[in-house]
């Protein structure tokens, strides 16, 4: 009897099966976004920023939730709309009004997004300017511990070749800085938010390494990981 011969699939295996193999697939695509796209980079750094500010100033709790769901709303329009660029580029190779239509739109979604929260957190500031004038020193300490922070992470995210030291010193700071912080935050939330960012960023710039090696020697994790660009 003749066993049909299965052609090859065109897919990589799946690194396995059920919730954890969903996560770690899940977190791939979160990762590969921070890799490859430019403006998911700065929306980070701003994650980061907005994670400083909301540790520094004692903010209500309607304002903690409406920026923590904001920065996670422009996270996910971006992933989303990095996910239609790759599903128009898979579909159309060559230019096309209806792709750059598409594209325009998904664009259009993440910065109407990034200016509301543009507008939210001038809102908040304003609201909140007596508490800031008065918190001079907890501005000085998040001024201060907070810069060589977010240039830390500025650092993991930043696409440039470098030595593996710089990724390594670059992610210890980052977290012997937020410990500091964490000393006299004024919100716990935000700085797990900054904590998971940098994690994030650390995730990032290994992803970068590996991928940088595995094209100085010609090989890729998988038939279907081709990039069109690296941001
Ligand atoms: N196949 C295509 N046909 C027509 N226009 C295209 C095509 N691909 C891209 N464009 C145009 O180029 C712009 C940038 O597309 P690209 O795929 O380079 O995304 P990008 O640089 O990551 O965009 P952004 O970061 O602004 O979201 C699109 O918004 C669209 O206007």
């Amino acid at each position: 009897m003749n066993v049909p011969v299965r052609p090859p699939s065109a897919f990589p295996p799946r690194r396995g099966s059920g919730l954890f193999a969903s996560f770690g697939h899940a977190w791939a695509g979160l990762i590969h976004t921070v890799v490859h796209q430019r403006n998911m980079r700065v929306h980070l750094i701003s994650g980061v920023l907005v994670g400083l500010v909301g540790s520094g100033i004692p903010l209500g709790l309607a304002e903690k939730v409406t920026l923590i769901f904001c920065v996670l709303l422009i996270f996910f329009a971006e992933i989303l709309n990095s996910a239609l660029e790759h599903l128009v580029d898979l579909a159309v190779q060559q230019f096309d009004e209806k792709a750059r239509l598409t594209k325009d739109a998904a664009a259009a979604g993440v910065l109407v997004l990034a200016l509301g929260t543009v507008v939210i957190f001038a809102a908040i500031l304003v609201n909140y300017w007596e508490t800031v004038r008065t918190s001079t020193g907890a501005i000085i300490r998040q001024v201060a511990l907070g810069l060589p922070l977010t240039a830390c992470v500025v650092a993991l995210v930043l696409p440039q070749r470098r030595p593996f030291a710089v990724d390594v010193v670059a992610l210890l700071a980052a977290f012997a800085l937020l410990a500091v912080l964490s000393l006299e935050t004024a919100s716990m939330v935000f700085t797990a938010l900054t904590g998971g960012l940098i994690f994030v960023a650390g995730a990032a710039a290994r992803q970068r390494r590996r991928e940088q090696l595995q094209a100085a020697h010609g090989t890729t994790d998988s038939p279907v990981s081709g990039n069109k660009k690296t941001g």
